[in-house]
Parts: structure tokens; sequence; C-alpha cells
């Protein structure tokens, strides 16, 4: 087998076959030999995750992920395993009929899938449908195919890419396989690390088919992995002053747990002081249950004003509703021209009223917010998250965090990071305010926006891998707390 790269670099698939072309022109190394590798390596990496396998039955698409699929099933049938092959369509293009001769000179069984006949049993299926090429939905014989192998209970290798997802930007457009692994050739794609791609891919394996390192010469990756990071240990002789002072604004009529929330975060991520702009009606409330937290009672821009001039960073949106109220403390807090976090109303009025940022800014909607910011909808957003991210920080000037599973941080200057971590656990109530306010808290002790929406959400995320050791169903947003605290002091397991 060929060395798995541990590289946290993503490609587009415009890229990886760029990289495929090269090493066909440049190094002499034929398309044939390629996927012969890649059948080699997937096929080796289906005997160490399932060493009791005897029977595979290999599905195979038109194109060359088929072709891979054709010549795994020669190789497992001359290592002596029971191998049959189910094909999607007759018509074959370049390279993939090739290794489909190369099965039937081996006298493999093959069977054209129709969708009156039954799958045949096996201990392993292999999804070589589609990979790359993918461009559109399958079509429906090659949805109903994919329907039925989900659906089989039969647990699933797919090559390269879980055959119906987009390699590009992690979007399912039609039935797409859930896969328990995947094994991808020559480079990390992006596409399967977001959106819907967590839930098809599962376990991951990157493969560089032993091309060498020169061949990514002079080509910049397009995303990268989030890596873990935490703030360097404080100076003994830290005073409370050094470490930033974040004002949280929200927590309209009936919505003081989100500023809560939000405020408290930002204590445990090491803020030095935290006040909180609120209704006069949460003071109580808010003081008996965590008195670190300054709250103070607004009415209008002119109580904020003098709370504004004291803070170092901003905290806006959490529970502040889109009323006169929010909307005009929302209207001062931007003018102020302090470094900011916006989320949830925030944003919304910021759809209504575009602004573009000039000091350090980082935005975190979700796929909905995003898609009224960006005057679209929802589903457009998850269509390609990568675009959206892009598009959204460039035309706000602002480091955007776009939530969901596989969430991105993009840079103005494009750089996109994905995150990895977390769980749907992490699907509730609360879980932005937290993330708002650990973002304020990063800003205040002096990270530039990028590192702190980047340090944050991967703070955020692992906190509730953390505590979700407890169980995913029933996680609050309040138990990722204390595990935010010990990782953001690097203490953690990485
Ligand atoms: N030389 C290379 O480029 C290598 C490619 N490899 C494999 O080749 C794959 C890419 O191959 P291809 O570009 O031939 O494409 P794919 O094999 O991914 O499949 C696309 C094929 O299906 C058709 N198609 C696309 N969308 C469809 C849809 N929605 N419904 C029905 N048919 C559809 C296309 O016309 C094409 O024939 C990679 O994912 C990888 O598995 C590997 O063999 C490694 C080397
Ligand atoms: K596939």
């Amino acid at each position: 087998m060929h060395a798995a790269t541990h590289s946290r670099d993503l490609y587009t698939v415009e890229q990886v076959r760029t990289l495929d072309r090269r090493a066909i022109d440049e190094l002499g190394i034929t398309a044939f030999e390629l996927m012969s590798r890649a059948a080699a390596t997937a096929l080796t990496c289906l005997c160490q995750r399932w060493p009791q396998a005897r029977r595979i039955v290999v599905f195979c698409g038109p194109g060359n992920n088929g072709g891979d699929g054709y010549l795994l099933a020669s190789f497992a049938q001359g290592a002596g395993m029971g191998v049959e092959v189910v094909e999607l369509s007759e018509a074959l293009h370049g390279d993939a009929n090739g290794a489909r001769a190369t099965w039937q000179r081996s006298e493999g069984l093959s069977h054209r899938w129709h969708q009156d006949a039954s799958l045949p049993k096996a201990d392993v299926y292999v999804d070589a449908l589609y990979g790359t090429g993918l461009n559109r939905a399958p079509d429906p014989s090659g949805a109903a195919l994919i329907e039925r192998i989900n659906a089989s209970g039969i647990p699933v290798l797919a090559l390269d890419v879980p055959s119906g997802l987009n390699a590009d930007t992690g979007n399912c457009p039609g039935a797409a396989i859930q896969a328990q692994c995947t094994v991808s050739f020559i480079a990390a794609k992006r596409g399967l690390y977001t959106g819907q791609a967590p839930t098809r891919v599962g376990g991951l394996q990157i493969d560089k088919l032993g091309l060498p390192d020169l061949l990514w010469q002079g080509m910049q990756a397009d995303a990268c992995l989030l890596e873990s990071m935490h703030l360097p240990a404080r100076a003994r002789d830290a005073h409370k002053g050094d470490n930033g002072h974040v004002l949280a604004i929200g927590g309209d009529h009936g919505t003081a747990g989100a500023i809560r929330l939000c405020g408290e975060a930002a204590l445990r991520c090491g803020a030095g002081l935290v006040s909180v702009a609120t209704r006069g009606e949460n003071l109580f409330a808010l003081n008996s249950a965590r008195p670190e937290l300054m709250a103070h009672a607004v009415h209008g821009p002119q109580e904020l004003q003098s709370l504004l001039e004291r803070a170092s960073v901003l905290a806006v949106g959490p529970g502040l509703g889109q009323g006169a109220w929010g909307h005009a403390l929302w209207l001062t807090a931007l003018d102020s021209g302090k470094p900011l976090v916006l989320d949830a109303d925030g944003l919304n009025l910021l759809a209504h009223e575009p602004h573009r940022f000039a000091a350090p800014a980082v935005l975190t909607p979700h796929p909905g917010e995003a898609a009224r910011l960006l005057a679209t909808t929802t589903p457009d957003v998850q269509r390609d998250r990568f675009a959206a991210a892009r598009e959204l920080a460039r035309r706000y000037g602002a480091v955007i965090v776009l939530k969901g599973s596989g969430s991105l941080i993009a840079n103005p200057d494009g750089r996109i990071d994905v995150c990895t971590w977390g769980n749907p656990g992490m699907a509730s109530g609360g879980m932005g305010d937290l993330l708002t306010g650990v973002i304020a808290a990063l800003l205040a002790q002096g990270c530039t926006a990028w590192d702190a929406a980047r340090m944050g959400v991967g703070l955020h995320a692992r906190a509730g891998d953390m505590a979700a050791r407890g169980g995913e169903r029933g996680l609050l947003a309040s138990d990722l707390l204390a595990p935010l605290r010990a990782l953001g002091n690097g203490l953690g397991h990485d």
C-alpha cells in the first residue's frame, strides 16, 4: 500500500484533475496504472477494515470510478475472494473499458443492474458507481441502486467518493451512498469534509497513489483542515486589564438566556472583563446566576455609549431581536468602529442594512442567515458552501464562520479552514450564543479576527465533542463551558 498523506491541505476536483494530468503528462504514468494503484490500495483498505470478508460485490458505474471497481474486483478474485460485479450501464468510456476487459478476462461474474432483481449478498459492498465526474444528481436507475445499497444493511467501502456526493462542494444533489469507509485517491478533495459529506463518507483514508511531492509544486491548496489551537499560557504578572473587555449586547424580552450564555463563554475563554448590555428585566437573573458578569440595563443608544467606550471587543446579536430596541443598539455598536463578533439578529439586521467592516469583524451565520446576507436561498448556500463563505467574506470585509456540519472559516483574502470536529448533539439551542462569546474573548485577548475565528470554532467544536461523551442527545450548551475552559488552557485531549 502507498503511504497515506497526513497533510491538512484540501483541493478542488479541478486541482485533482490537474495533478492527475501532470502525473500522466510529466511523469509518464498511464491513467490505467493510476487506476490499478487506486484499486490495489482500496482492496488493501478493505481487507484491513474487514479481515473476515470472503465475498464482496462491486458496483461499477460508467466512468473511471467504475474502472477502479473492475480492477479491484479482478485483484480481489485473484486473491481468492468470492466476487460479483453489478454494472450500472453497458456503455463505458476510455480506461474504464480496459478495466472491464481485465475483469472479463478473469471470467468474473457480472450482472446488469435492473430494478426488479435483488442485490447479491456479500460481506462488503464496494461502491464504484460515480466519483469526481458526477456533475448532477444520479440518473433514476443509479439513484434506485444507491437507495437499495443503502437499505441493504451491508457495509460499504466507497472508492474515491461516496457515489452521489459532489466531491467539490459536499453537497448531494440527489441519492448518495452512505459509506462506512471511503478511500480517496491522489489528494483530499475539499467536498469530503463539509455539508452532507460527514454523514456519507464514514472513515476516510487519503492515498496519494505513490505520486511524488514534486507533482504538487506550485499548486496552492484551496482550503485547509483546521488544526487545534489554544492561547499561550498567561504571564505570571497578568492583570485583568491585559485580557480585554468584552461587551455582549442583546437579550431582548424573553431571551436573557442567549446573552448569558454568550457572556459566560467569554468569561470561560479568558476575557479579562465581560459586561452585558441588556434589558433591565434581565439584571436580576444575570447577576444571581453569574455574578462575574457585569450586567447593565440599557434602554437605548445613550446608555450604551458609555459602555462602548470601556469595551475593547463587542459581541452583538444573541437575543437582540430586530425591533426598535435591538436595531438602535445594533446601529450604535456598528458605528463605534470597535472590533466585534456579529451573530443571530445582529446578522439579520445586517442583511437589511449592509455594512462593510473596517475594524476586525467576525460574522457567524448558519446557512439560513448566510442566505439572507447573500439575498439567496439556504439550499443555494448549501450547494456550494465554499463559494458562499468566500463571497460573504469578500462582500462584508469580515471573517466568516459558516456554521453547520463541517463549519467553514473564510477570510476576505480567500483562505478557508474547515472544521471537522463537532457532533449532532450540538444542534441545540444556545450553541451559537456560546460561539459568539468564545470568539469575542479570543479577539479581546489579542488574536486577529482570522485566528480568533479559527481558534474559537475549534475550541467550541472540540468542547462539544468532549461534553458529548456523556451522550449526544440531551447535550446542553452550558455543558460546554467547563470543557471550553480546559481546552482553552491546552488541557484537553488532541
Ligand atoms: N486518472 C484519473 O483521473 C484517475 C481517476 N480515478 C477515478 O476516476 C474517477 C473519475 O472518473 P470520471 O471522470 O470518468 O467520472 P466518474 O467515474 O466519476 O463518473 C462519471 C461518469 O458518469 C457519468 N455521469 C456523471 N454524472 C452522472 C449522473 N448524475 N448520472 C449518471 N451518469 C453520470 C459521466 O458521464 C461519466 O461517464 C475518480 O473519482 C476516481 O475514482 C482513479 O482511477 C485514479 C486515477
Ligand atoms: K464511488
